[in-house]
């Protein structure tokens, strides 16, 4: 290919782009004067007109903010089709005036044969070109010929690829977004329909977390009444892999999905403590259902075990035997604590009323006078509150730091050395907060307790000033309100419409029935890798749990074949363990090669400070973007020391675990044995370490 082909071809590229971005702010210039049309219908004073006016800036504005958001390669794409037409693909839909297509939206069906068409299924489509471009200029083009038999004999093909030019790219602290180089296996995922249960699968790399947050914005283009309306969750792991992928779905265009770690999907929570293994496996176990209840149903802490009254000169006195019949009553057949708190309270002033009956207690008043006069005084009513107290559900966390109760609660569910674990690990409760595990153990005591009733405080409205007028002072208060607005929702919304499960093999099942309870009407997709596992439980468990959340929902399954991310030298390394305990698995063919085998150093304990500094360093030195240091969990804090302020913002220090989901140009493992040396999951969680980097990779083991 010579320079002069190439140098027309981007010209004629650019001048398309010229087009699209003249449009571009024309409709610019449009969106801005509807805002300030908007404002100029206010001054007509009415309230009418107001409304009128909110929705239309509302409108403008959010075109507005939408156009400026996907103004940087908008346009990606084009395809030659087999009947002369040309199609332009990019971020999102741009007509002409006269109202033909000048860019086809990726997500709209027009463009699927962009992703899907290949030389041996073309789909009508001759040559597949991809545009790189800078601002408004374009840089490089990339073309795929798919049916040569078909290209008439101008049609000049150049490049060698987009897919690797991005994939030797180095990587931000974010994820990117791959819109223009989505593969056909990934396309059919993401295009999979909107209802029941899709599934992929896919080994380290094979862009599972890409795929989920593609099919998040592209379901929200598909139907977008329904998913906005809804709205969509995405559940990741960690709270550094949630941030690691927050990056990708504004730059889709999308900021309306809520996105969760697991130790923040209950509300007011936001755990980043991990538990050691085998503590994790028994708080995810669905026998602390069980264990739960028990401690839901349990008396209080300090709660009085008997109440005695003096009620004119006479003693009024119930018993624990007759306060705890009154308890049972009102709790019986699965009410719920907080629920059922008057229930309980209208049993004790039914058993005093009664006795001071027997008594035959002087001028005793009628029933209702008589519970009148009992509930105006404040003794009676500080015994109600200590004896039944409104709980929340920390409370009733709190309580099984106690190892007597943690016992009473776990007996004939719980084996004695994992009450001990248990009871030890609910020692540091208090001083140091809940851990990931414990937000779905909250989440099932605050389904058990109910929701105490309260008198519903109003709403508050992003629109609502100081005297009830509905204004608001500036242009970008608006703006900033209408969208936190939309994605705002009340901290315990429940009803999304769908709901997206990354790194699935590592939800327990306790954590699959807390994002059950917030998909009931959802439907869902759920990526995952089982090799990655660090789930240490009875397999079985796991499946009834998630088949029990996922219901009996249509599943639609996909499985993903290539690693994107991890150069071959590195993949290999990787395999190499994961084959010690799956010899027979599938693996992902990693795609590129960069010639660089990594290092595997092997120091003695004392030298390991020093290597892993040096390796960081030199690894900083070697690649552009982030490294990555990987280390056992209970080295975390003392590597970070080492590091000081290593490499800044390029640098990260991440447990194993804390690894799942992430991505490094270069990465630093730690120890690899003691990973490897943790019971069960060991092998596992190595070999989601050891699949981090694009780039590089060191290992620096600690000599026996
Ligand atoms: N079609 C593609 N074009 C370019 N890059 C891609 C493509 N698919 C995936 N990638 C890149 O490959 C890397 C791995 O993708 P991703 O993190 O989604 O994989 P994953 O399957 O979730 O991995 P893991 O299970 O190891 O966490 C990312 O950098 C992603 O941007």
């Amino acid at each position: 290919m010579d320079q002069s082909t190439l140098d027309q071809e981007i010209a004629v590229e650019q001048r398309h782009l010229d087009r699209v971005y003249a449009r571009l702010a024309e409709l610019r210039r449009a969106a801005v004067r509807a805002e300030r049309d908007g404002y100029r219908l206010a001054r007509v004073g009415n309230f009418g007109a107001l409304v009128e006016r909110d929705a239309m800036v509302f409108h403008a504005a959010q075109r507005r903010h939408l156009l400026d958001a996907e103004y940087e390669g908008l346009v990606f794409g084009r395809l030659d089709l087999r009947d002369g037409q040309v199609l332009y693909v990019g971020r999102l839909g741009i007509r002409d005036e006269d109202a033909s297509t000048l860019v086809v939206d990726w997500r709209a069906p027009a463009a699927a044969a962009f992703y899907q068409a290949t030389p041996a299924e073309p789909l009508g489509v001759v040559r597949r070109r991809t545009i790189q471009s800078s601002g408004e200029r374009v840089t490089r083009i990339e073309d795929d010929l798919l049916d040569p038999d078909a290209a008439p004999p101008e049609m000049s093909v150049v490049g060698d690829g987009a897919l690797l030019a991005t994939l030797s790219r180095t990587t931000g602290r974010g994820m990117r977004d791959i819109v223009a180089t989505i593969q056909r296996e990934q396309d059919e995922a993401i295009r999979s329909p909107g209802s029941g249960v899709t599934l992929v699968s896919g080994g380290p790399g094979t862009g599972k977390t890409a795929v989920a947050l593609h099919r998040a914005a592209y379901l929200l283009y598909a139907d977008r009444s329904r998913y906005a309306g809804g709205g969509i969750l995405v559940v990741g792991p960690s709270s550094v892999f949630v941030s690691y992928i927050a990056s990708v779905l504004p730059s889709l265009g999308e900021d309306t999905a809520t996105l969760h770690s697991l130790g923040s999907l209950f509300p007011g929570l936001a755990a980043t403590r991990t538990d050691p293994p085998q503590v994790a496996t028994i708080k995810g176990s669905l026998r602390m259902r069980r264990v739960l209840e028990r401690a839901a149903r349990d008396i209080a802490p300090g709660a009085p075990t008997e109440l005695r009254l003096l009620y004119r000169g006479q003693l009024l006195r119930l018993d624990r035997t007759e306060l705890d019949a009154v308890w049972n009553r009102a709790l019986a057949r699965g009410a719920r604590r907080n629920e059922v708190r008057r229930a309980g309270f209208d049993g004790v002033l039914a058993a005093l009323w009664a006795q001071a009956r027997r008594l035959g207690i002087a001028g005793l008043p009628e029933q209702r006078a008589f519970e009148d006069e009992l509930i105006e005084r404040t003794d009676f009513r500080d015994f109600l509150k200590a004896w039944w107290p409104r709980l929340h559900p920390r409370h009733v966390l709190g309580w099984l730091a106690d190892p007597e109760r943690l016992r009473r609660y776990g007996t004939g569910i719980l084996s004695g050395s994992e009450i001990r674990l248990l009871s030890q690990a609910y020692r540091g409760l208090a001083a140091d907060g809940p851990t990931v595990a414990d937000a779905a153990l909250l989440d099932e005591l605050d389904a058990l307790l109910g929701k105490p009733m309260r008198r519903a405080r109003p709403k508050r409205d992003p629109y609502q000033l100081a005297g009830g007028v509905r204004e608001l002072s500036t242009f970008a208060d608006r703006q900033r309100a209408a969208r936190q607005a939309a994605r705002e929702r009340p901290e315990d919304y429940r009803d999304y419409a769908h709901v997206v499960v990354d790194e699935s093999q590592d939800v327990s099942p306790m954590q699959w029935r807390m994002i059950g309870r917030r998909a009931r009407l959802a439907s869902w997709t759920v990526v995952g890798d089982p090799a990655q596992t660090a789930w240490t439980g009875d397999p079985q468990e796991l499946t009834r749990a998630r088949d029990q959340a996922l219901g009996r929902r249509r599943r639609h399954r996909f499985t993903l074949t290539t690693n994107y991310r991890n150069s071959a030298e590195i993949f290999a390394v990787a395999a190499e363990e994961i084959r010690r305990v799956y010899p027979d698995l599938p693996l992902p063919t990693a795609v590129r090669s960069t010639g660089v085998d990594p290092i595997r150093l092997v120091v003695p304990p004392a030298e390991l400070a020093t290597s892993v500094v040096t390796a960081a360093s030199a690894l900083l030195d070697e690649v552009e973007g982030t490294v990555g240091v990987i280390t056992p969990v209970p080295r975390r804090d003392e590597v970070a020391a080492w590091l000081g302020g290593l490499g800044g913002e390029r640098l990260q220090v991440v447990t194993s675990l804390e690894a799942k989901g992430m991505e490094y140009d270069g990465v630093v493992l730690v120890a690899p044995g003691e990973i490897r040396a943790v019971p069960d999951s060991g092998v596992r969680t190595l070999y989601v370490a050891l699949s981090r980097a694009t780039q590089r990779l060191t290992t620096v083991d600690v000599a026996e």
